[in-house]
């Protein structure tokens, strides 16, 4: 393990931000804090940094304990959403800073450089000034910025944040190419489940300061450990008593299935490749989504009497099929 959490506990006057944590983060992976806003992630990642200190509990960076060790002495790397780069120095100059600061030979800093700006595929764009870049560029100077001392472990603060949802997508499979090649031990803050899906190896979901379940992306879809996991996921939907996924769900034009109950269908939209459908169960409205094309084999509108059930293959596995109490 290259992060070990222990028993962290962190108050502000009152108010309780992390609550007795304890989270192992392996080595060269790329780990996903995720949660919703105010939840403490970033408070977490500031005390794995060095930037705030726990009220209790340890931290050990590969097997060294940290907890009391300034920033500059974890060999930690930290990008945060909005980077502060030095303005009158070129890229080139920010990414070198680190490296001068430690008084590294001449030549070896350009080489560096050199490499971690073609890594970062900022080549082009080395005797710029950062108010010269587009906001995805600057954030990935401020990575190779991060990457230029090798830290140990590299702390991202939702870093691409700030950016639109089109930058942040690139960025995001940017990351991943990138840390498949560098494969330094990385741990990022975000509250976007899908960033964290689409980019972590594993995800720790963080809620009111508590970890509510720590596993690989598909596990916490698949079996996620309680509600609010399963609802943070991905989407959710009531039949019954159970909450499953809306594309769990399947729609049926016969009658008496085994395990299907009646409804009829209130709402049809179209959301890009899905169609969302909502139908009226009892007293509870349902929300299934069907491909395009099951949706035309299906020949449904808005008042058709359908069936819906969960479908057969997921009512069958065990983690999807947990009944619930209240909801
Ligand atoms: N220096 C501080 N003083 C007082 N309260 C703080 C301080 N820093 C954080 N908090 C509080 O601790 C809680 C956790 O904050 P934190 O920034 O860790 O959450 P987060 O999960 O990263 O949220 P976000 O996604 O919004 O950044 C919040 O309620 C916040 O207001």
């Amino acid at each position: 393990m290259s992060i070990e959490i222990v028993n962290v506990s962190k108050r502000f006057g009152d108010f309780v931000a992390l609550d007795n944590v304890n989270v192992s983060i392996p080595a060269g992976q790329l780990t996903a804090l995720l949660g919703p806003s105010g939840g403490g992630k970033s408070t977490l990642l500031r005390i794995i940094a060095g930037l705030e200190t726990a009220d209790s509990g340890r931290i050990e960076i590969e097997g060294v304990d940290a907890t009391k060790l300034s920033p500059q002495k974890r060999n930690v790397g930290f990008v945060f959403q909005h980077y502060a780069a030095f303005k009158h120095l070129s890229v080139a100059r920010n990414v070198a800073f680190g490296l001068e600061i430690r008084k590294r030979p001449k030549d070896e800093i350009r080489e560096r450089v050199h490499e971690l700006l073609k890594l970062v595929h900022l080549a082009q764009f080395a005797d710029r000034l950062p108010s010269q870049l587009s906001g995805g560029q600057r954030q990935r100077m401020a990575l190779a910025r991060a990457l230029a001392v090798q830290p140990t472990v590299l702390l991202l603060d939702e870093p691409f944040g700030a950016l639109d949802a089109k930058v942040r997508k690139e960025l995001r499979d940017w990351l991943r190419r990138l840390h498949d090649e560098v494969h330094v031990t990385t741990v990022f803050v975000t509250h976007d489940q899908e960033e964290a899906l689409e980019v972590a190896d594993e995800i720790v979901v963080i809620n009111e300061g508590r970890v509510e379940q720590i596993g690989s992306p598909d596990a916490l879809y698949d079996t996620p450990a309680n509600d609010f996991v399963m609802r943070f996921l991905g989407p959710v939907t009531e039949l019954g008593d159970r909450l499953v996924r809306p594309h769990d769900l399947q729609l049926l034009t016969g009658g008496g299935e085994s395990g299907a109950v009646p409804g009829r269908i209130t709402r049809i939209t179209r959301v890009g490749f899905e169609i969302r459908v909502v139908v009226a169960v009892r007293d509870q409205f349902v929300t299934v989504t069907l491909t395009r094309n099951e949706f035309l084999s299906l020949d449904l509108h808005v008042g058709s009497e359908v069936q819906v059930r969960v479908a057969p293959e997921v009512a069958n596995s065990v983690g999807q099929s947990r009944v619930l109490g209240a909801v």
